[in-house]
């Protein structure tokens, strides 16, 4: 680096405050633009789409979100938590529609703790409305970027409305630009930048059930169901107005596929045969069927996440998983509560904050990948296996019983903030645990046999608290 280079980084790094530059409007930029702009920056943010709050969603692509403890407390950070929650609707646990319409449940934590539905479009419009409320904010709808000049320091934007293009400099850029990110595209050609993406043989489709006729709920409303099928699945989510979204994660190809369901009498038949109680609620069904679009389900993994001192990446562009878990828009709500604990740290050096930022979010964004498909599997599959079922409730016995000790998997992604792959090495090393114990446990009662708590507290007294 040349002397004047030196002073600039030096003198770039003393400059606290700054006009910092974030690309992509959705739930991370929207929030991230937020904490920010705490820390006493200026923000310009450019986002491709028009402004969600005068143009309306897009249709049929939204599964809605689940909110959790991670996402909570990133909304709290900027004290809107309390306002969030009144538009949420609390689902304490699994309720399971088995083929011939019989129902089971499974709860997801401690009575009282569950994951929260919210619209994806109404909790962006409610960010962006607080962010076009502080001074220090620029919102810039409508601009695309097409690339990122990383040597020159200059964006090179589009106008939807116009095509018209312009070039514009910038001193720190954030990428929030969703899981095809053009900032990351651009640093996806400096050398020794590690990428891939890989898709799931699965497409996904939004279907709605309808309310009933006086607006309330024609299922459990504060539940997450599923429609367990070995290879897929249909789940649906509670909305405010008595509707459930659903969301059917189905093969491309094969004998049962979104290729083999052609005509609305093929629809209609296979959804009778292996939903048979979900469609007298979707009066919908071939509508949305044939009007919505099939999503396809990718993860994005890449390294570094940082370009020099003066661009990072974050949310989906850092880290695109499949929806499984219900954790993508926490891990990225996360992301950014850790990013503004390191700016209250090392505030005004840029490249400790980045370095940081990717050395502590880089481990645990490839443990939350793992886990979203590790949920699919979960969802799909295990839920509908009576033998499962009883595992968690056993488990939920140990859980009481040692509560220094031991955490279910799902409540250490859910209802904690330990760190993602903290989590995952933990929920391994208990799944371990918990096979060796089921082969002696054909039944709840069985817990309590003194051979089986002998057992137990073999087990236990290798884990530590
Ligand atoms: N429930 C759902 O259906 C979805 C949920 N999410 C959740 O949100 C979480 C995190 O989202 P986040 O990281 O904010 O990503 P998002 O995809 O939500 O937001 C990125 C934003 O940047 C925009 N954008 C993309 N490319 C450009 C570009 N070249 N120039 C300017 N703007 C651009 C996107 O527009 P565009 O959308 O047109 O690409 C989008 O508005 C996900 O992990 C997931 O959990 C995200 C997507 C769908
Ligand atoms: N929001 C979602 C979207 C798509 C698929 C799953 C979810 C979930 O939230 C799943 C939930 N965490 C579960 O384990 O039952």
């Amino acid at each position: 680096m040349t002397t004047s280079a030196t002073q600039t980084a030096a003198s770039r790094n003393q400059t606290d405050k700054e006009q910092l530059t974030v690309m992509g409007a959705g739930l991370v930029g929207s929030l991230l633009s937020l904490y920010l702009a705490r820390h006493g920056h200026r923000i310009q943010v450019f986002e491709r789409r028009p402004d969600p709050r005068q143009a309306g969603a897009a249709a049929g692509r939204s599964i809605n979100l689940a909110l959790s403890d991670r996402g909570w407390r990133a909304l709290e950070g900027i004290g809107i938590a309390e306002a969030v929650r009144e538009v949420a609707i609390p689902m304490y646990g699994r309720v399971m529609h088995d083929a011939q319409g019989n129902l089971s449940y499974q709860p997801y934590g401690q009575p009282g703790q569950g994951i929260y539905s919210v619209s994806r479009g109404g909790l962006n419009r409610r960010l962006l409305d607080l962010a076009e409320a502080e001074p220090n904010i620029q919102l810039n709808f409508g601009q695309q970027c097409l690339e990122v000049d990383l040597r020159e320091q200059q964006l090179h934007l589009r106008d939807s409305a116009t095509g018209e293009e312009k070039h514009l400099g910038y001193q720190r850029l954030f990428g929030t630009d969703g899981a095809f990110s053009a900032v990351r595209s651009s640093m996806q050609r400096t050398d020794r930048f590690d990428y891939s993406q890989s898709y799931l043989e699965y497409g996904y489709k939004e279907l709605t059930i309808a309310s009933a006729a006086d607006g309330t709920w024609q299922l459990e409303k504060h539940a997450l169901h599923i429609w367990p099928r070995g290879r897929y699945m249909m789940i649906a989510l509670p909305n405010l107005d008595g509707t459930f979204t659903c969301t059917l994660f189905f093969p491309f190809e094969g004998d049962e596929s979104f290729a083999a369901l052609r005509t609305p009498g093929q629809v209609q038949a296979f959804f009778e045969r292996v939903f048979p109680d979900a469609v007298p609620l979707m009066p919908e069904l071939i509508d949305d069927f044939f009007g919505n679009p099939t999503s396809s389900l990718v993860t994005v993994k890449c390294f570094p996440w940082v370009h020099e001192d003066d661009v990072v990446l974050l949310g989906d562009a850092a880290h695109a998983i499949v929806p499984f878990y219900g954790q993508g828009m926490n891990a990225g709500f996360e992301d950014c509560t850790v990013l503004d604990e390191l700016l209250n740290a090392h505030a005004g050096d840029w490249g400790k904050v980045f370095q940081e930022f990717q050395r502590l979010r880089k481990p645990n964004a490839d443990a939350v990948a793992d886990l979203a498909v590790y949920n699919f599997v979960e969802m799909r599959d295990k839920v509908a296996d009576p033998r499962f079922l009883l595992q968690k409730k056993i488990e939920s016995k140990i859980a009481a019983q040692y509560p220094d000790q031991w955490l279910p998997l799902y409540s250490q992604v859910t209802f904690s903030h330990r760190p993602y792959a903290e989590a995952w090495a933990n929920g391994q090393r208990q799944d371990a645990i918990m096979s060796r114990l089921m082969a002696r446990i054909q039944s709840e009662e069985d817990y309590d046999r003194p051979e089986v708590q002998q057992l137990v507290q073999q087990e236990m007294a290798q884990v530590p608290a």
